[in-house]
């Protein structure tokens, strides 16, 4: 099945860096266009002079470099239930739904300093293994150096949110670069006997689903098609660009802002012949933020549903939110989506 690109907004954020001087009329460019993306179709591409070509050939090689390692090397640190998800996903090790999704990952967040105490279930340590005696020291710098510039644009991201809502975003903010995560992403080719557009397909590389969080990130590996987005009643390609990372809404967001931001429902799929390389930095709010709640439309966003391993989703009780922080609710989210793995 075929599927048309959507043209979402390029949005360039160099501006929004503290080195740039101040161009109001710049600024106020930039707001406008993230107020309308957000408002419409809760995605949108970004640059920034901080981010050049050489950067993502950087991760994609250090990702490559990580998903060739014989199975055995990557088993050794495998994450487990219980919702701090750091360390090797194998196949089937993950779902949002009851689907099979044919996706291996590495998952790692914040460097956490060995001697301090974490404070809460998402810090922690990465679990490096002894990866870096086989990949080197370079291997796991570069992937800390990866996600301190995606902490960065989310940085200008959540500046140009505020010119764009006028409201002050930071304070839900802080900290959160300690409790977010990112993930190497490789997703295998797959073939249904269904047609890939049928809700009933049994694979998938990442089932139908909104973000949990504030924003995401994502990183695509260039001309191979995989990420889509459901807008106007159908599923568009959402096509990789040099040195452009795609801005997700994720559902945090989109209560904050009572609904105005939409958080888009999105999916990735097989083009059936080439593997997929991403990086999806998922960029959470403080640990201790309430989730803001709203009576309506909040109802289809993957925050609220169970993603346990039933062939059905229903609804969590939103009562139970009232009284768990942002942080807790999405350590247990993480926990829903944890699989023990089988066959595909
Ligand atoms: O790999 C991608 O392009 C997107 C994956 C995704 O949406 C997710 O992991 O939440
Ligand atoms: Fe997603």
């Amino acid at each position: 099945m075929e599927f048309r690109p959507i043209e979402l907004p390029i949005i360039d954020l160099s501006p929004l860096e503290d080195n740039h001087l101040d161009q109001s009329e710049e600024l106020t460019k930039i707001a406008d266009s993230i107020n309308i993306a957000c408002s419409r179709f809760g995605v949108f591409y970004v640059t920034t002079s901080s981010f050049q070509l050489r950067d993502q050939n950087h991760i994609f090689e250090s990702s490559r470099q990580f998903f060739s390692l014989p199975e055995e090397k990557k088993n050794a640190i495998p994450i487990k239930p219980g919702g701090f998800t750091r360390g090797y996903i194998g196949l089937g090790n993950e779902s949002g739904s009851h689907r099979f999704e044919v996706k291996e990952a590495f998952s790692y967040g914040y460097e956490w300093n060995p001697n301090e105490q974490p404070t809460n279930s998402l810090q922690g340590r990465n679990k490096w293994g002894d990866l870096e005696n086989i990949l080197g020291e370079q291997w796991r710098n570069s992937l800390n150096n990866y996600y301190d510039k995606m902490v960065a644009i989310a940085g200008l991201v959540v500046k140009g949110l505020e010119m764009a809502l006028g409201i002050e975003l930071k304070s839900h903010c802080v900290g959160g670069e300690t409790v977010s995560i990112m993930r190497l992403f490789k997703y295998y080719p797959y073939k249904n006997e269904a047609s890939v557009g049928d809700d009933k397909t049994e694979n998938i590389g990442s089932s139908p689903h909104t973000d949990w969080g504030f924003l995401t990130l994502v990183l695509q590996q260039d001309n191979v098609q995989g990420l889509q987005l459901f807008y106007d009643g159908q599923w568009w390609d959402v096509p990789s660009k040099p040195a452009t990372v795609v801005v997700n809404c994720g559902d945090y967001l989109s209560l904050l802002t009572r609904g105005k931001y939409i958080s888009p429902l999105h999916r990735v799929i097989s083009d059936g012949k080439n593997e997929r390389y991403s990086t999806v930095f998922f960029y959470y709010p403080s640990y201790d933020s309430k989730i803001p709640l709203i009576a309506q439309s909040s109802n289809e966003l993957s925050i609220f549903k169970d993603q346990t391993d039933k062939s059905k989703t229903h609804e969590n009780d939103k009562e139970e939110l009232l009284d768990v922080c942002f942080g807790e609710y999405i350590t247990r989210k993480w926990d829903q989506v944890f699989r023990s793995g089988k066959q595909y």
